[in-house]
């Protein structure tokens, strides 16, 4: 298994009430599976996304990624898992404005000492290519479309050849077939490279390109 909840449960504070946006999740996730989490608005899939990033961490429960136990592990053992290992594909693109494309994908291969330099232009290159960019590699993320910004996200996501990608409704906020261009893109880098795919989404095309689609409702998953 590449990841493993058990038992995940998750409150926020909210002022003096505690908002229960996770209860009680056990999922375990094949190395290569395409998976999409689906449910309504405030179901907790983006907390379940965020909590197998690493990026916040679960108040009940354990969550192993390639058999390890995250919460045991260090800020900087967190840093280093969610560079080498997870790729992330945010909503909100989350590119940096001053750079350019190029730029964007380059940035987390720079905190990575191991990649040389030839091997990181030649990086660059080949996921600017794959997601159709390289005419575009020079031009800010405001001198691009929405779909443009979406496949530097995904280019930057995939450079560091994470074993797991995370996208949160990849294809919102695109339109329909900008969206399905995406979505092809992403099942062929799972079907040649066996890159994991988690994902959110209301999208039911992507349910339909998904191995499994776990539902879930008010933090729960449906059976
Ligand atoms: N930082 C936070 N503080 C307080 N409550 C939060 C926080 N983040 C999320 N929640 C609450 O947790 C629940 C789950 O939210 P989450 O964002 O995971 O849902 P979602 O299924 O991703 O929704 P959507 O499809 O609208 O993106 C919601 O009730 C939400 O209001």
């Amino acid at each position: 298994m590449i990841v493993e909840a058990q038992a995940v449960g998750k409150e926020y504070a909210l002022g003096k009430q505690t908002v229960t946006a996770l209860r009680n999740i056990s999922l375990s996730i094949h190395k290569g599976e395409f998976m999409a989490l689906a449910g309504p608005s405030g179901s907790g899939k983006s907390t379940l996304l965020n909590l197998i990033g690493c990026i916040d961490t679960p108040t009940t429960g354990t969550i192993l990624i390639g058999g390890q136990n995250i919460s045991g592990k260090t800020p900087d053992e967190l840093a280093d898992l969610r560079l080498n290992t997870l790729g992330f594909v945010f909503q909100t693109f989350n590119l940096l404005p001053v750079l350019s494309a190029w730029e964007n994908v380059e940035y987390p291969l720079l905190q990575q000492p191991k990649v040389a330099k030839k091997t990181r232009q030649e990086r660059v290159q080949h996921y600017l290519k794959v997601v159709g960019l390289e005419p575009y590699a020079h031009h800010r993320p405001n001198e691009l479309s929405g779909g443009q910004r979406q496949r530097v996200a995904i280019a930057r996501a995939l450079a560091t050849r994470p074993s797991i990608v995370l996208a949160d409704e990849p294809t919102a906020n695109l339109d329909h077939k900008t969206g399905e261009g995406i979505l092809r893109l992403m099942k062929d880098l799972n079907q040649e490279e066996g890159t994991t795919f988690i994902f959110s989404t209301h999208d039911a095309r992507v349910m339909e390109m998904a191995d499994r689609v776990i539902e879930l409702a008010d933090g729960q998953i449906m059976e």
